[in-house]
């Protein structure tokens, strides 16, 4: 009797449809602290040239969801994609790979001039300011007497500098001004022009939405809305009281996920 040959083949590696020509694609991330679980089965994706806002009440997970992005902070399972490939893991080798990280709060070398904060990140002063010129007339002062908002454009200015693929930003406006936020997200808006695909989580909701091209909105770890913020603006207050207040935020903690409800 003739035997059967059982030719195995090695599984071919399963590539999220969006991952392969997004800048940055997040599939099923799970994350958490201990043995506490955050983020449920995060999916995400942004497109070179896009603003994409992450919004969600306090605790919904939405920095530990950047943090797991940017390489920060370790995944319980779940995949993130740069340029069509499974990223490195860490925020490091992402940072040599074209991804830019502004944590939340301001991190400036206090004791050196703004353009020497500049010089220490990599890539060039011209880029950062074309990006960020509010920070022009405040080259020569030092960076620990700068504004909290001036401080916040050298932040960002520093990750831009580079000219990041891919720039993710925590709640740069947090605490600032209503000029100074505005300016702030004008030049995230910019960033993304220039080519970049920028995620930002923002508690200014109806400010984020001006220069965003998209939302996903967090609740309690998971994604429970996405959708363009041309499809939104209208229905800003009632997706406000449903998914953004504190306490809308999911009594019964069971939004269905899908695009902007009807
Ligand atoms: N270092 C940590 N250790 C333990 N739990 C943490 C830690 N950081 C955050 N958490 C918890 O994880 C959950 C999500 O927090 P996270 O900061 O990601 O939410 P957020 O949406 O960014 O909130 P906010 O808008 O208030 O900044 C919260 O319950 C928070 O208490």
């Amino acid at each position: 009797m003739i035997g059967t040959l059982t030719v195995k083949r090695k599984p071919a590696p399963v590539v999220p449809p969006d991952a392969a020509d997004t800048a940055l694609h997040a599939q099923d991330l799970c994350a958490g602290y201990g043995a506490v679980p955050v983020l449920h089965d995060v999916s995400l994706s942004v497109r070179a040239g896009e603003v994409v806002a992450v919004l969600g009440p306090n605790g919904a997970g939405k920095s530990t969801l950047l943090k797991t992005l940017a390489g920060a902070m370790p995944l319980s399972s779940g995949q993130v994609w740069l340029a069509g490939r499974p990223a490195a893991p860490s925020l490091a080798a992402r940072s040599r790979g074209g991804l830019a990280f502004v944590p939340e709060g301001r991190s400036v070398f206090s004791s050196l001039s703004t353009h020497d904060n500049l010089r220490l990140g990599r890539g060039s002063v011209e880029r950062a300011l074309e990006v960020v010129p509010a920070l022009k007339p405040l080259l020569s002062r030092p960076a620990g007497l700068l504004s909290g908002g001036e401080q916040q454009y050298l932040s960002l200015a520093r990750a831009v500098a580079g000219g990041p693929a891919v720039l993710l930003a925590d709640e740069l406006s947090l605490g600032l001004a209503p000029l100074i936020v505005t300016s702030l997200l004008q030049a995230v808006r910019t960033a993304a022009d220039k080519g970049a695909a920028v995620l930002i989580v923002e508690q200014h909701v109806r400010q984020a939405i001006k220069v965003a091209d998209r939302v996903y909105v967090l609740s309690r770890g998971r994604v429970v809305l996405e959708g363009a913020t041309a499809d939104i603006g209208d229905r800003l207050e009632e997706i406000e009281s449903a998914y953004l207040s504190t306490t809308g935020e999911d009594a019964s903690g069971d939004h269905e996920q899908g695009s902007v409800p009807a």
